[in-house]
């Protein structure tokens, strides 16, 4: 893949994007970068007029909140991030900047605005190269801005109202998004379609390879803002490091990243490019660098028919340890590996070359070893581990999809069909031998506590005295809330078979804050007292009588102005976004994921008032509320 080279630059790298749009994050994932998402903090509060042009403003909005996110993580003794990316988009009419629109009236003013008429959208991106030394962030910044004209149609009042009551213009810049509904307000786009989108991925790619493979020395021209790169193609591009060629090397073997997409965004079987025939056919590079013709294939498609084959090739390889049985040791051969895991060898050489195809492990001549996300997240034992949810995923989440016919039909969860046995309460369930129980409580552990530090900074919470973690299982998140907020009290409220088995989850050392564990049943005890509680990942679970219960509660214990912090994957209006909401929805459990408005609404029925929603953008978001004041 042409891409490669350039991207592949990145892949040692632990690179950030340091935003929370949803669409930034699409576009990069596509290309099969692979990157943390830290939305910046940074307030869009630059003053407009000091900029002699509007582009500059983006260029310099989108270098503060990638220095925002550059400085935090380095401050709080995070590792520091190799690369942050900042983007900025901005839409300009008539010498005016259109950010997004604060509310409907706001849009509506923005889209009159752009009725009938051409309009500039910029993007401007900054790369930080980050390094620490003496404990001090040393920082390089890239930056660049990318334009894009875009004409809408004339447009009728009653259509732009329509579209406005849609909900999507809320979070656009300029009150509209091109790739949905907006699409059909739009007569022409002049320049780069995903630029407007919100990340101009050509002009980025290019800029990596200017980073990455510069010029001679007599070739730079140094510009303030370079919004024509220097770099006409990324293609054809020779590594100075190895003189190998990372293209030819590469080609036909784009790796799935971390979320199991292939990162071509192709297939990645070459052998199936040329099995199945469509009426597109796009020029392609054979190994010499000739273009030569190959079929166009619905590569989407193709990645969810396989997607299942990969899924379980990655649980069985984690099942069985092997990412432990490689962690720090040099290549392995699948002999030596079947020896140690029990398992016959042809069978083990075939799920390492799966996992070696999946970008999993690393094959060489030597043997098998693990890539750095593997030893991140695929051995049972580190901080980020998704071992335990994997586990879950395999032994308990495979059977239910596997049913999902069954469950389509009879709208009802498949344990009965998958389990031998009707589904009694949820939790009962789980609970019912020691080995699920602690197989549930790994899995919530690990996301528990890849999802902690987002859920504790969503807001600051530093103006509580106590907090109490409703449903708080292992206390991982109860654990990171004690380290950033030093002053506040932590309890966890679980039923007393959850804290029976927490010991062998807490974290090592002294040094970590004090957590304390309380046993009940949030649906039938009395709820510890506290300034905040917390419920992290509970409310999808269970019916609306349920939920009544727990709320109910909740808001007759808090006192006005303590607070209710909820953590859920928070859906988009229509409730298609984020996929792996909507996909977990299939399960089938009496509860249901909700949209921000739906949190909104619930919350308010039970006495709660300025609901405050942070999408993360990473695995889970976060609602605050505060109980309402008495009234007089
Ligand atoms: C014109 C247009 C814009 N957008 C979105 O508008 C937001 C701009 O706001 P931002 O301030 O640049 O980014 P953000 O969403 O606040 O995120 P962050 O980077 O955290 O500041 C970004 O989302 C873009 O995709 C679309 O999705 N489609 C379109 O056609």
């Amino acid at each position: 893949m042409v891409l490669n080279p350039v991207l592949g630059k990145l892949v040692s790298k632990r690179v950030v994007l340091a935003s929370a749009s949803p669409r930034r994050q699409e576009i990069l994932t596509n290309v099969g970068l692979r990157f943390e998402v830290v939305p910046s903090w940074f307030k869009e509060t630059l003053e407009k007029s000091s900029f002699a042009a509007p582009y500059e403003y983006a260029v310099e909005t989108a270098k503060q909140k990638a220095l925002e996110v550059a400085n935090r993580m380095h401050v709080k003794h995070l590792r520091t991030p190799d690369v942050v990316i900042g983007a900025d988009t901005i839409v300009t009419v008539d010498e005016q900047i259109l950010e997004k629109p604060v509310d409907k009236q706001d849009a509506y003013r923005m889209l009159s605005r752009l009725n009938g008429k051409e309009h500039s959208v910029f993007t401007g991106v900054a790369i930080i190269h980050c390094s620490s030394k003496d404990n001090q962030l040393e920082t390089e910044v890239t930056d660049f801005y990318e334009e894009t004209k875009v004409k809408f149609s004339d447009l009728s009042e009653e259509l732009l109202w329509e579209y406005i009551h849609s909900g999507e213009p809320m979070d656009k810049a300029g009150g509209y998004g091109i790739q949905a509904l907006g699409g059909m307000l739009v007569e022409y786009v002049h320049g780069d379609f995903l630029n407007v989108v919100g990340f101009p991925l050509n002009h980025f790619c290019k800029k990596l390879a200017e980073l990455y493979y510069p010029p001679p020395k007599h070739n730079v021209q140094h510009k303030k803002y370079d919004s024509i790169p220097s770099v006409d193609t990324f293609e054809n591009l020779s590594d100075g490091e190895s003189e190998s060629s990372d293209f030819t090397e590469h080609k036909g073997a784009s790796k799935l990243d971390s979320s199991g997409m292939c990162s071509s965004g192709a297939i990645c079987n070459s052998e199936n490019n040329s099995s199945i025939k469509t009426g597109f056919t796009v020029p392609l590079e054979n190994q010499n660098g000739v273009s030569e013709s190959a079929a166009k294939l619905p590569s989407k498609i193709l990645e969810l028919m396989d997607g299942f084959r990969a899924s379980k090739a990655m649980f069985v390889a984690s099942k069985l340890k092997m990412f432990d049985h490689l962690k720090d040791k040099g290549p392995l051969k699948a002999v030596d590996i079947a020896n140690e895991v029990g398992t016959s060898v042809c069978g083990t050489e075939r799920l390492l070359d799966a996992c070696a195809a999946l970008g999993l492990l690393e094959k060489t001549p030597q043997g098998y070893s693990n890539t750095d996300s593997a030893n991140t997240y695929l051995t049972s034992d580190g901080e980020c581990s998704l071992h335990g949810y994997i586990i879950h995923s395999n032994d308990h989440i495979w059977p239910l999809f596997t049913n999902l016919e069954s469950a389509v039909k009879e709208g009802s969860r498949q344990n009965h069909r998958a389990f031998g046995k009707k589904a009694e309460d949820l939790f009962k369930d789980y609970y019912h031998s020691q080995e699920v129980k602690q197989r549930f409580m790994a899995a919530m552990h690990s996301i528990a506590q890849l999802t902690a530090r987002d859920v504790a900074t969503a807001f600051d919470l530093s103006r509580f005295k106590s907090a109490c973690d409703l449903g708080g299982c292992t206390g991982a998140l109860a654990h990171e809330l004690g380290q950033i907020y030093p002053n506040l009290k932590v309890t966890v409220f679980d039923l007393p078979e959850v804290i029976a088995n927490t010991s062998y989850f807490q974290p090592p050392g002294q040094n970590t804050a004090p957590v304390t564990f309380i046993s009940g049943d949030f649906f039938k005890d009395d709820l510890p007292e506290a300034d905040l509680y917390i419920l992290s990942r509970i409310l999808h679970d269970w019916p609306d009588e349920k939920i009544h219960v727990l709320l109910s509660k909740i808001s007759a214990v808090c006192k006005p102005g303590s607070a209710l912090l909820v953590a859920e994957i928070v859906l988009d209006e229509q409730k298609t976004h984020p996929p792996r909401a909507v996909l977990q929805s299939l399960s089938m459990t009496e509860g249901k994921q909700r949209s921000g408005s739906e949190y909104k609404q619930l919350l308010e029925k039970y006495g709660f008032t300025n609901v405050q929603i942070k999408i993360t953008g990473n695995l889970l978001d976060a609602v605050l509320c505060f109980k309402k004041n008495l009234s007089p």
